[in-house]
């Protein structure tokens, strides 16, 4: 028998992902190619998260920035929001999902000019290589024309057209409900965000007046027990937002989040908790050092699985730019309008495409910085390796290396 050491490597094989941000190639690591990455999401207890202590607060925000800094997840516990509104919440959707079809088609999303209302099964594809994403799912997002969500009297409202949110006539108490969870959870998101700021060792307050009138809402999903292996609940994608709170309301694991040998970790629904993971705004104010990680939903339990995903973004009108103590040497910071840079990534993650539109998506895909010099311009190159010697190609306002063209990219 010819020694291992003469045997060829094995073909390396891919996870190939379309985030939104661009396309991901990750290699899948085995053996002694491995790198230290997490295998686990991490657990934090929040029941502090508001004690008048300033150093009860600076630990959660620690636990909080180790966790965003690992793996862009971790479990909310002690969050604050009722057993009680979470058993209502839960029980309203899954009564809307039952109703005939028909009946949630007449608030399909097409029916809006913001894409909110219901999204049927198969509507969305995340993943180009499934027949689409195995999910039925019901939206809304900030809509200064549903009083519930109490604009502030000096918003500026021409960017909100007057078809935005669509509410079903059944249940009768869904919306009531819907919009109880959601003054819950927003109180919740704009605790997290102070102690996001301090887990960057900036001042609490930092970030409160980006959240005037945040963007972001509710999306309230149902995946039916997938039949085949090729099926997927979502395709695997980072999600546009400060950040995502999942409230995994059925007892059903599905969600997968990658880590960096590219194995898919669960991130099975802990009772009483819910998920958080850092999205592509915070990622980029960052400068990547809290990760919006790639993560999808696979049902193979052979039960409905129900659960309610909450987006949580600046406020529509807000420039991001770099944060202090981010700033990477040599690169230039970022500086883009929230509106418009979700509108744009919004427009990526609308489901199918026709043709022209692929190959319009083919190219936004090569820019993952839309920076310009004062001409107007920008360069697309070499944009340098990752530790694990992957190159990574993108666009900058200043000129970059050459393509290599033998060399691996993501
Ligand atoms: O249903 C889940 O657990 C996650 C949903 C999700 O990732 C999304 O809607 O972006
Ligand atoms: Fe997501």
């Amino acid at each position: 028998m010819a020694p291992s050491a003469l045997l060829p490597d094995p073909e390396p094989e891919y996870v190939i992902v379309h985030a939104g941000k661009g396309t991901i190639k990750r290699e899948i690591l085995t053996g002694c190619k491995r790198k230290p990455t997490f295998e686990a999401i991490t657990q934090v207890n929040f029941s502090k998260m508001n004690s008048s202590s300033f150093e009860d607060r600076r630990a959660i925000a620690k636990e909080i920035g180790a966790a965003f800094r690992d793996s862009g997840f971790l479990y909310a516990a002690n969050h604050g929001i009722s057993e009680k509104l979470q058993g209502g919440v839960y029980g309203v959707i899954k009564e809307f999902f039952e109703l005939p079809l028909e009946e949630k088609m007449k608030i399909h999303v097409n029916k809006s000019d913001t894409i909110k209302g219901y999204e049927a099964l198969l509507e969305t594809k995340l993943d180009a290589s499934t027949r689409g994403d195995l999910k039925e799912a019901f939206a809304t997002g900030d809509d200064p024309n549903d009083p519930e969500q109490n604009p502030p009297a000096d918003l500026d409202r021409s960017p909100y057209p007057a078809k935005g949110n669509q509410w079903p006539s059944s249940p009768s108490n869904f919306r009531k409900i819907m919009y109880e969870y959601h003054a819950a959870i927003l109180a919740f998101s704009k605790v997290l965000m102070r102690l996001i700021a301090l887990s960057l060792d900036l001042p609490e307050e930092y970030f409160d007046h980006m959240s005037h009138f945040p963007m972001g809402g509710l999306r309230a999903l149902h995946y039916p027990s997938q039949e085949t292996t090729s099926d997927v609940g979502i395709g695997a994608h980072a999600d546009y937002s400060w950040f995502t709170l999942v409230n995994q309301l059925s007892s059903v694991p599905a969600l997968e989040v990658l880590n960096h040998n590219g194995a898919w970790v669960s991130a099975p629904p802990l009772k009483g908790t819910l998920v958080v993971n850092v999205g592509d705004f915070l990622e980029m104010a960052t400068s990547g050092k809290y990760v919006s990680t790639v993560h999808r939903v696979v049902n193979k339990s052979g039960e409905e699985r129900y659960s309610l995903a909450w987006f949580f973004s600046p406020s529509m009108d807000v420039t991001i730019e770099t944060l202090p103590g981010c700033k990477v040497e040599g690169k230039e910071g970022i500086k883009v309008n929230a509106g418009e840079w979700q509108r744009e990534r919004l427009l990526r993650a609308s489901g199918p495409q026709s043709t022209a539109y692929g190959h319009l998506q083919t190219l936004a895909d090569l820019i993952d910085d839309w920076l310009t010099n004062k001409e107007g311009r920008f360069w697309w190159g070499d944009k340098g390796a990752s530790e694990a010697g992957i190159r990574h190609a993108g666009t900058s306002s200043s000129p970059l290396g050459q393509i290599g063209t033998t060399a691996l990219y993501e």
